[in-house]
């Protein structure tokens, strides 16, 4: 099976590694060449456009920042439908808005390419080490095409619903994440400021019934943990930007269901005050910095 894989950032560079592990053919495009010319060294055919990676694929895999890039990738005038065979299948694992999702589902059904949004969990880890959670929204013959691409990235597949699915239920993740995170800095902060061991308050609570994952798998506090962005001076991992624009995503579903989510409304000002003073381009875990009063860390 050919698969183009298109979008090689944090994580889209190992998903792809992961396809060529599992013995895919697999050809790859991204705006930036160092990031093609990694994958080309561990087996990938590099394409010198989009149109060009899409052309004689079965399969075109995204992971591209936002919806807008999304859409003009698929829709654009410069877009790669009429790229694409009669019964290509398209999955888009971007995080994007659910409208944006079923505009490009549409569009590509008027060229016989099947499409399914599919958003991930997980981190560069789990990018990494193939063990993503999927999140699919398209139709049940289209969640059992992508399926076994799939497994080839993550360990834990679901089928939310209708297109557009998998990005609601991504987002509602998202908005718990942000919100985890931000009170577990908070907390440990104060465990801090206290004079406690933040490597002992941490195993303390993840223990006890404040326990969560931003605390045992992805700890906020520089030193607590090894192969973690706070351990890295917060580089890699996922965007501070990225994490202020999945939280716009979530309250513009909350205004279109008229939904109250006034912990994702707090959330989504603290971290654009946080990217505003200049964190956006390091990973989400850095907003323990804005809760660090003695900023001796
Ligand atoms: N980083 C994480 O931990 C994480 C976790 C879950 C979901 N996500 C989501 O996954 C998506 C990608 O995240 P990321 O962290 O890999 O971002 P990133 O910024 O590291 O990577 C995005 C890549 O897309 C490329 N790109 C942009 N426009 C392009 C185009 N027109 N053609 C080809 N390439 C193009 C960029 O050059 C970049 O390499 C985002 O929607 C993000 O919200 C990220």
């Amino acid at each position: 099976m050919n698969i183009a894989f298109i979008g090689l950032g944090n994580m889209g560079g190992p998903m792809a590694t992961n396809l060529l592990k599992a013995g895919f053919k697999v050809t790859v495009f991204d705006l930036v060449q160092a990031q093609c010319d990694e994958l080309a060294g561990q087996g990938a055919k590099v394409a010198e456009s989009a149109p060009a990676a899409a052309k004689g694929a079965d399969v075109v895999v995204s992971m591209l920042p936002a919806g807008q890039h999304v859409r003009a990738l698929y829709t654009g005038d410069q877009g790669i439908g009429p790229s694409m065979g009669e019964g290509t299948l398209v999955i888009d694992s971007s995080t994007i808005d659910e409208a944006t999702a079923r505009e490009v589902a549409e569009a590509l059904a008027d060229y016989e390419v099947d499409f399914v949004d599919a958003p991930v969990s997980g981190g560069v880890a789990g990018a990494q080490a193939g063990t993503l959670t999927f999140i699919v929204g398209g139709s049940d013959s289209q969640f059992a095409r992508a399926k076994p691409v799939l497994e080839a990235m993550g360990k834990n597949i679901f089928h939310a619903g209708d297109h557009g699915a998998g990005q609601v239920a991504k987002i509602c993740n998202n908005m718990l994440l942000a919100v985890l995170m931000a009170g577990t800095s908070e907390a440990l902060q104060l465990g801090i400021s206290k004079g406690l061991d933040p490597k002992v308050l941490s195993e303390i609570i993840a223990q006890s019934s404040g326990g969560n994952w931003t605390l045992d798998k992805y700890n906020p506090c520089p030193g607590v943990m090894e192969s973690v962005p706070s351990s890295n001076n917060y580089d890699g991992g996922f965007l501070v930007d990225l994490m202020c624009k999945d939280l716009g995503l979530a309250l513009d579903s909350a205004v279109d269901s008229k939904s109250s989510t006034p912990m994702g409304a707090l959330a989504r000002s603290l971290y654009a005050m946080h990217s505003q003073q200049g964190w956006g381009r390091k990973d989400f875990s850095s907003i323990f910095q804005m809760f660090n009063h003695s900023k001796e860390q």
